[in-house]
Order: structure tokens, then C-alpha cells, then sequence
């Protein structure tokens, strides 16, 4: 007998499904909130991230899915500074117009570089692209969106902890990492309508690790899973009562975070999750404007 209907295939398991950031909304899409919708970010006039978290609690693997949707929007330069030093964001280099595995030097010359294009770039916005502020452009009108990525960034934005093993003088090593904070201080502070975007991100999340003055700039606050209210505090800041804590998700859930909305209110959600394999493989299609599945 035929059926006169097409049958009903069998649902498939829903899948994440990477979407370029938003250009014009500013929106970053990562994952699932409690509901099933769709967990985002918006960074339009921002111009910083705190994103704090536990070892292991899926900071790293979190950054790959917003590192992936901003590179495949084609707006952004990505200014990569991993401050453990290790092979963690690798899969990111190619995609990346600076790449720097620890090395204080070169994290100064960088940064202290960024800021200063920054203040240049602010100075110029309106002669150049007839407007002063970068998210009022339409964004093919726009210069490309200067992202920073500070991993560990307690590395250097926190001073008393920088220490020598190599025989260099510690305090010439504490001058540069204090001038290394400054100057993202002074991004975070200033970049936003120039259209740069710093991510701080730590596994220590201390008020000695995050200067307050970075901090309290950054509009967008991610928090994973972490152990002491004090972390929570200093990555989400003061929620109102009621608000999903981060401290209640369990060591078994990576990717599950709190994110703090705009609005002052907080939401739990879950980042997708990509093998490196898989984030190389996509930004290689990006790279090549082949389609990334
Ligand atoms: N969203 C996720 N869903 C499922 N598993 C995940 C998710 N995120 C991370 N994981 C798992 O947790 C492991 C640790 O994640 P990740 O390396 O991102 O942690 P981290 O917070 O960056 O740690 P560290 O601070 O030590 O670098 C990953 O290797 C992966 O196995």
C-alpha cells in the first residue's frame, strides 16, 4: 500500500549550530539557556568580557565558540595573548593576527601597541569613517573589530604574583606587567567606541586578578562553574537576590555557566561544545570561504 503522505522522518537530535556573530545587534550566540533558547551575548558598545571559571570548568572551550562565531563574521582582528603558555588555543593561530604564548616581552610591545592604535583610532573615527562611535557605522562601513583575548590573565594583571625563573630581575618584570595592565585598563576603558573588545579571562578570579577599574568596565560578564562566592562576585558582581549562582553548578556539568544580561539580571545556560580537531577544521573553511558544518 502507498501512503498519499510523505513520511515523517525520525527527529534528529537537535544540534548546536554555529552562527556568525551579529554585526549589528552585536550578539554572540554559544549555547542553550535553562529553557532551551538560545544563550547569547551582546557586546554592542562594549568594549570588555570578564569570563571567570574553575580549571577545567570550560573557559577555554567556551572562548572557541565565540572565538569561532566573531572570526566568521569576517569583521573581526583576533589578538590572541594565552598567558599560560601551553598549547590551548592553538587551534586558534591561524586565525589569529596576533598570537602570543607567554612572553612578557612581547605581551608588552603588543598590547602597549593595541592601546596606542586604539587612542589613534578613537581620534580619527569621525574623519575617517564619518562617524565617532564604531557600532553606530553600518558594518560594512566599519574598520574591523580589534579583539583581544587575555587568557590566565592574572599573569600579568596581577603584579605581585609575576615571579622570575630565569634570573631577571623581578621587579623589572613587575614594571612590565604593570604597564601591561594599565594599557588594557585603558582599552577597556576607552576602546568602545573605536571598536575594541577585550576579553579577560582567569581561573582566578580575585580583585587582585581583575583591577577594578578593567573590571567594572566590562559590560559582559561570563562565570563558570567556580568555588567561593567572593569569585562569583568578582566576575558577575552583585546580582539581585534570586539570581542563578555558579557556585550551584555541578563539577560534572562543564560549559554550564552564568552569564550576566544587560539588564542587570543573570541566567544560567550551557556552552556548545567543539573538539579543537573541529575548530581547526572550521576556521580553515573560514579561511578558505568554504561552508563550516
Ligand atoms: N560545553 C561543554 N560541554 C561538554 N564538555 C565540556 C564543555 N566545555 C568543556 N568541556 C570538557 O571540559 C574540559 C575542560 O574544559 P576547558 O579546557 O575549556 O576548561 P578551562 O576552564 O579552560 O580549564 P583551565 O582553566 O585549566 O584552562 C574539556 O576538555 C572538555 O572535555
Amino acid at each position: 500500500m502507498r501512503f498519499p503522505w510523505k513520511h515523517q522522518q525520525k527527529p534528529e537530535p537537535s544540534k548546536f549550530r554555529l552562527l556568525p556573530f551579529d554585526p549589528v545587534a552585536g550578539r554572540i550566540t554559544f549555547g542553550l539557556l535553562e529553557d532551551g533558547s538560545p544563550a547569547s551575548i551582546i557586546i554592542r558598545n562594549q568594549s570588555g568580557v570578564v569570563v571567570g571559571g574553575r580549571p577545567g570548568s570550560g573557559k577555554t572551550a567556551g572562548m572557541m565558540i565565540i572565538v569561532l562565531a566573531l572570526y566568521l563574521s569576517g569583521q573581526v582582528n583576533l589578538h590572541i595573548i594565552d598567558g599560560k603558555g601551553g598549547d590551548d588555543w592553538t587551534w586558534a593561530e591561524n586565525a589569529a593576527t596576533t598570537f602570543i604564548r607567554d612572553d612578557i616581552d612581547l605581551v608588552h610591545e603588543a598590547i602597549l601597541n593595541l592601546n596606542r592604535d586604539m587612542k589613534s583610532r578613537t581620534a580619527s573615527m569621525r574623519a575617517n569613517y564619518g562617524e565617532s562611535n564604531f557600532w553606530n557605522l553600518p558594518p560594512d562601513k566599519r574598520p574591523p573589530l580589534e579583539v583581544i583575548i587575555v587568557d590566565e590573565c592574572q599573569t600579568y594583571f596581577d603584579p605581585k604574583g609575576v615571579t622570575s625563573d630565569d634570573g631577571r630581575p623581578v621587579k623589572e618584570l613587575r614594571d612590565l606587567a604593570q604597564d601591561i595592565t594599565g594599557a588594557a585598563t585603558n582599552i577597556v576603558r576607552k576602546g568602545r567606541s573605536a571598536g575594541y573588545l577585550l576579553f579577560a579571562i582567569t581561573q582566578k578570579p580575585t580583585t587582585d586578578c581583575l583591577p577594578s577599574q578593567l573590571r567594572d568596565n566590562c559590560g559582559a560578564r561570563i562565570c563558570f562553574q567556580i568555588s567561593t562566592p567572593e569569585a562569583a562576585r568578582a566576575v558577575l558582581g552583585n546580582l539581585p537576590d534570586g539570581s542563578p549562582s555558579p557556585l550551584d553548578i555541578p563539577t560534572s556539568r562543564p560549559g554550564g555557566a552564568v552569564i550576566g544580561l544587560d539588564n542587570g539580571q543573570a541566567a544560567m545556560c550551557r556552552f556548545a561544545y567543539i573538539s579543537e580537531n573541529d575548530a581547526m577544521t572550521a576556521i580553515d573553511a573560514i579561511a578558505n570561504n568554504k561552508p563550516v558544518v
